[in-house]
C-alpha cells in the first residue's frame, strides 16, 4: 500500500515539555490518527529518560512504542537512508536521532544543548523543502537559551523565533505568523520585535505583504475564496482622527484601501480594544494585528491550548503549538498535548489539501 508524506514532529528544547507531548499523544495512540507516518526529532537518550520520568510520575501507563533511527541528512534519498537503518511505521514514531552533547535534566536549560534545537530546525527545513515531509509541526524551543549560546538567525542577526528561521532559511522575503483557534484566527504584522522598534517596523511594503500573503493563505490553505478581515489600528482609537498617532491615516489606511479597491474584503484600521469583542469577531475570518501582544494575549485568552501557531508564506506546511517550554512541567506531568494535537491535526489537512503531497514508494 502507498502510504503518504510523513508529518514531521520537531521537539525543540530538550529541558522542555516537547517530548513529554510527544510521548502523551503516542501512549494515547493519537499519534496514529493521521494515514501519514510521525518522525520526530529528539535526543534518544533523553527521550528514553523523559518517558521513565513520566512513567515514574504516574503520567504514561507504560512506555509507548517508537524506532530510533541516526540522522544522515546529507544522504542524497533520506528515506533510502532510513530504510537501510530497517526504519518501518509499526511503531507510534520514527524518532530521528540527534544527540545533545550535554546530559538533558527535566526543566534546567543547559545552552551546550542548544545545537541540537538549532540542528532540529535545519533537519526540518531541508526535509520539508525537498518535500520527503509533507509538513513541519514545531515543539517549543527556548529563543533565550539559542541567543545566548550564540545561535543566529540564518542572515547573522539574533535568533528570534521559528518564525523569522523558516522564512530566512527558505529565502522569503516575508512571512506571517498566525495563531488559530475556534474562535478566532490572528495573525501578525510585526513578529518577535521590541516594543521601542514596532513604530518603525510598520512600513506601508510590511502591511501590503502581511494582507497580501493572509488574503493569498486564507484562500490555498483555509479553502476561503473570499475571507472577510479586520485590521487593527496601531495606536489607541486607531489614532483618534490622527491626534493619538498617524500612522493610520499616512501608512495603514493607504494600504487597505488599495485592497479594498480590488475587491478584498477588509476593514480600514480599528480600534483594536473594540474589534475583539464578539460582535465583529462574528462576522470575520481573521484578525490582522499589529503586533504581538497587541493580538495574541486576546486570542490566547480564548483557548490557550487549543491553539495552532503556523506560518503563512512559506514554501511548505509549517503549524506549532501555542505555547512555550513550560520548563516547571517538564518530565513532572501536567502539560497538556492538545496544542500539539491540534496543530498536528491542521498540518494533516492542509497537506491533503495541497497538491505537492507525493504517495511513499
Ligand atoms: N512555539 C515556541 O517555540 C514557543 C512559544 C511560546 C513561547 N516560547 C518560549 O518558551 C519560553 C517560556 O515562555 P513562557 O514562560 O512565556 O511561556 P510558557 O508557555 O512556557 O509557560 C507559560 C505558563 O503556561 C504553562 N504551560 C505552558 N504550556 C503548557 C502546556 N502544554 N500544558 C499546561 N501548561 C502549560 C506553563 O507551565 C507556565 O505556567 C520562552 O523562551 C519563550 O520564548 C516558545
Ligand atoms: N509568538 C509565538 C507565541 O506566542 O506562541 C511564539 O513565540 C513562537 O514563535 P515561533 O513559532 O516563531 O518560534
Amino acid at each position: 500500500m502507498q502510504k503518504k508524506q510523513p508529518l514531521l514532529i520537531t521537539t525543540g528544547e530538550p529541558a522542555g515539555i516537547g517530548m513529554d507531548i510527544v510521548l502523551i499523544l503516542a501512549a494515547e495512540n493519537k499519534l496514529q490518527d493521521f494515514a501519514r507516518p510521525v518522525w520526530v526529532t529528539a535526543d534518544a537518550k533523553a527521550m528514553q529518560t523523559r518517558a521513565d520520568e513520566l512513567m515514574a510520575a504516574g503520567v504514561l501507563k507504560s512506555c509507548p512504542p517508537w524506532q530510533t533511527v541516526d540522522v544522515n541528512i546529507e544522504a542524497n534519498n533520506f528515506l533510502k537512508h532510513l530504510s537501510q537503518q530497517g526504519a518501518d511505521d509499526n511503531n507510534a514514531f520514527i524518532l530521528l536521532n540527534i544527540s545533545c552533547v550535554a546530559p538533558v535534566t527535566s526543566g534546567l536549560i543547559n545552552i551546550s544543548n542548544s545545537a541540537m534545537v538549532a540542528k532540529q530546525l535545519e533537519i526540518a527545513h531541508k526535509l520539508a523543502n525537498d518535500k520527503t515531509v509533507a509538513a513541519i509541526v514545531t515543539g517549543p524551543l527556548q529563543k533565550s537559551a539559542l541567543i545566548e549560546a550564540g545561535i543566529k538567525l540564518p542572515d547573522g542577526t539574533m535568533f528570534s523565533g521559528h518564525t523569522e528561521f523558516f522564512m530566512q532559511q527558505s529565502g522569503c522575503e516575508k512571512v506571517v505568523m498566525m495563531l488559530a483557534n475556534q474562535v478566532m484566527k490572528v495573525a501578525l504584522v510585526t513578529t518577535h520585535l521590541a516594543l521601542k522598534d514596532i513604530p518603525a517596523a510598520i512600513t506601508a511594503d510590511n502591511v501590503r505583504q502581511t494582507v497580501q500573503i493572509v488574503v493569498d493563505d486564507m484562500r490555498e490553505k483555509f479553502g476561503l475564496a473570499q475571507p472577510r478581515i479586520l485590521v487593527c489600528g496601531l495606536n489607541p482609537h486607531a489614532g483618534e482622527g490622527g491626534h493619538l498617532g498617524t500612522e493610520e491615516i499616512e501608512i495603514i489606511n493607504p494600504v487597505l484601501q488599495e485592497f479594498i479597491s480590488a475587491g478584498v474584503d477588509i476593514s480600514e484600521a480599528m480600534p483594536a480594544d473594540t474589534l475583539f469583542t464578539s460582535r465583529h469577531l462574528s462576522n470575520c475570518d481573521a484578525v490582522i494585528a499589529m503586533y504581538h501582544d497587541q493580538g495574541l494575549p486576546v486570542l490566547k485568552s480564548h483557548g490557550f491550548g487549543d491553539t495552532v501557531n503556523l506560518t503563512l508564506g512559506l514554501p511548505y506546511i509549517r503549524t506549532s503549538v501555542d505555547h512555550g517550554t513550560a520548563l516547571d512541567l517538564a518530565g513532572r506531568g501536567g502539560a497538556s498535548a492538545t496544542s500539539l494535537y491540534q496543530a498536528l491535526i491542521m498540518a494533516n489537512e492542509m497537506a491533503d489539501r495541497s497538491i505537492v503531497d507525493i504517495p511513499l514508494a
